[in-house]
């Protein structure tokens, strides 16, 4: 491999002064779970949440992303693999900078996902579970991939053939078989009160 002469450059301004700035504990809420499960629904509405209270945030989405940054890339395991990288450095950079992020990726490798959570850091890593049975995502089927997979036309589709590896231990589980998008929204507001990363004085029933 090529010798690389580069040298780590320390800034001015630190992670504790933008923390200050925007008074906030950034962290990263990764949202993990099959296509359909409901990770961008749950991740929009917990984000408007935050947003209407002032908080700074900012959602990474897999479809989205997909169509810039990472429009090189594919499904095949690979391809997912540098995928869920990449995620993990943007969001590392994203909480650098004193944001809440959400991201919204199936990350369906547990190896990835503790990757993302060890370059982010431990403390700023909440591994949200949406834990929807994947008869029912494809009973959901919104934009038909399930149909498409199931007769071929869609190969490596996740949970048809192509792995998907659940978390042991999130620090949220989500089952949307059992829960309204709103509890679910409830679940999640409610733990970053617990854990100081959002006040609780604060009425985030709004
Ligand atoms: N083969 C295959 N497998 C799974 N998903 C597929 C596939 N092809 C396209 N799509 C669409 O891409 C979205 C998943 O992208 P992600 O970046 O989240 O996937 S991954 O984390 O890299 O596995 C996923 O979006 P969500 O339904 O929002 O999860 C699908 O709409
Ligand atoms: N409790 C729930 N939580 C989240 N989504 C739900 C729930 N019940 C039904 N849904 C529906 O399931 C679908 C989930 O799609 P989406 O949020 O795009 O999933 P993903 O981002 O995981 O692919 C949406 O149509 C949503 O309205």
């Amino acid at each position: 491999m090529e010798e690389k002469n580069i040298v780590w450059h320390d800034t001015n301004i630190t992670k504790n002064d933008r923390n200050s700035l925007l008074n906030q504990k950034p962290c990263v809420l990764w949202f993990t779970g099959l296509s359909g499960s409901g990770k961008s629904t749950i991740a929009n509405a917990v984000e408007r949440k935050l947003f209407n209270k002032s908080r700074k945030t900012y959602l990474l989405d897999g479809d989205n992303v997909r169509h810039g940054l990472n429009k090189d890339l594919g499904f095949l395991e690979s391809d997912r693999i540098e995928n869920i990288r990449r995620i993990g450095e943007v969001s590392k950079l994203f909480v650098d900078a004193g944001l809440i992020v959400l991201t919204a990726f199936i990350s369906p490798f547990k190896s990835d996902r503790q990757i993302a959570k060890s370059l982010v850091g431990y403390d700023e890593f909440i591994e949200i579970f949406i834990d929807t049975p994947l008869e029912i995502c494809e009973e959901r089927d919104s934009k038909g991939f399930y149909k498409k997979a199931r007769s071929g036309a869609i190969k490596n589709f996740t949970g048809i053939d192509s792995p998907y590896e659940k978390p042991e231990n999130p620090q949220i589980h989500i089952k949307t078989a059992k829960n309204t998008v709103e509890e679910c929204v409830d679940i999640i507001i409610n733990h970053l009160i617990k854990f100081g990363y959002i006040e609780e004085n604060n009425d985030y029933s709004i």
